[in-house]
């Protein structure tokens, strides 16, 4: 079907030129296909490069032990017990991949209507930070901030009468945060968009002694249908009542986009991000050549799940539609990806040097 990397059409077998088909040779100051001519020049001249460097793995974690349990909507991820995400942490740091992002499956037991099991500073993600910083502390370790995971009706924030509440939210946002740096991880990302949060968190932080903790803001999150794999993953597909379109932007809007960010750079971000990737590529490089922040896009669920599928079908070449989708963050000026295929992709990149 594809056909094989880097070899040009040209150089396979082929019919040879009909001698009949001539041409005089047009007058052409420019040809921009002579730096396409091979491997080697393309190479000398191409723009942007994808490194390992690039790369944040994000790492669904789950009760029990020994155990990888797939998540069908996301050929190839699996939910993981933490001895099994203490192995991929290690497989992340022979890889080269800086940071890992951890989101927990949590037992549905142990769902309520205000997210209490996020301020548990034994829940499973404080038990993975933990576990993975005893055995390989220079591995970055980014948690998520918002209580989707742990509520009953899968909203990122408090419900009262059908409404998300804003100021209510920010108050346990903040404690969960603290539960996080307490138990070890470098990044804080708050995810749930509730307006004033990214303040509230780094004064809780600094106040706490954690000056050093970073947050990554989810400062463009858009309310998008391409998060439905994930909610399979963490278990909040079907507990999701409704959707989340009062605190998640409208995806018809970019200026909005910069407000967002400006807010959050404000109130004291050392990362911004937005979310999703490939659909907001638009986005990502106004917010890059408005502020010139560190500035990273989600490559998420759905758009894993699309390129899997097609490439399940036998519909697309996988490696070929992974690398072009996260090179094309770097083009649009992001400074790294959260993306699932972040170890597949540092497997790629090793291959080729
Ligand atoms: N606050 C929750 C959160 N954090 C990351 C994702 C989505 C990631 C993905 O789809 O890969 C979501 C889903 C949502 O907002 O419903
Ligand atoms: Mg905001």
């Amino acid at each position: 079907m594809a056909i094989k990397y880097g070899r040009p059409i040209e150089m396979r077998d082929g019919p040879r030129r009909d001698a009949a088909v001539t041409a005089a040779p047009l007058d052409l100051v420019a040809r921009l296909r002579r730096n396409r001519k091979a491997e080697w020049a393309r190479r000398l001249v191409r723009e942007n490069v994808l490194t390992t460097d690039d790369l944040i793995w994000p790492l669904f974690v789950a009760d029990g032990a020994d155990r990888r349990t797939p998540v069908p909507s996301m050929p190839g991820v699996d939910r993981l017990s933490v001895d099994e995400c203490v192995r991929d942490a290690e497989r992340a740091l022979e890889l080269n991949i800086p940071c890992i992002a951890l989101f927990p499956y949590t037992d549905p037991a142990l769902r309520d209507l205000s997210g209490s099991e996020a301020l548990n500073a034994k829940n499973l993600v404080c038990k993975s930070v933990r576990a993975i910083k005893r055995e390989f502390p220079d591995l970055g370790v980014l948690c998520d901030v918002a209580l989707d995971p742990f509520t009953s009706h899968g909203h990122d924030g408090l419900v009262e009468d059908g409404r998300i509440l804003n100021d209510e939210t920010v108050a346990v946002l903040v404690q969960q945060a603290l539960v996080q740096a307490e138990a070890g991880c470098d990044i804080v990302a708050p995810s749930d968009m509730m307006d004033g949060r990214v303040g509230a968190i780094r004064r809780a932080l600094d106040e706490a002694g954690f000056v050093d903790v970073q947050i990554m803001a989810y400062a463009a999150k858009y309310a998008s249908a391409f998060y439905g794999p994930f909610r399979d993953a963490i278990g909040s597909a079907k507990a999701l009542t409704g959707d989340k379109r009062t605190y998640q932007m409208d995806s018809a809007n970019s200026d909005e986009a910069l407000r967002e960010v400006e807010l959050d750079i404000a109130e004291g971000a050392d990362m911004v991000l937005v979310k999703p990737g490939m659909p907001y590529l638009d986005i990502v490089r106004r917010v890059k050549d408005t502020f010139g922040m560190p500035t990273f896009a989600y490559q998420v669920s759905g758009e894993y799940a699309m390129i899997a599928a097609a490439a399940g079908n036998g519909w697309i070449d996988r490696d070929r539609a992974m690398m072009e989708s996260l090179v094309a963050f770097k083009r649009a000026g992001a400074d790294g990806v959260l993306t699932y295929f972040a170890a597949a992709a540092a497997e790629k990149l090793k291959q080729n040097r």
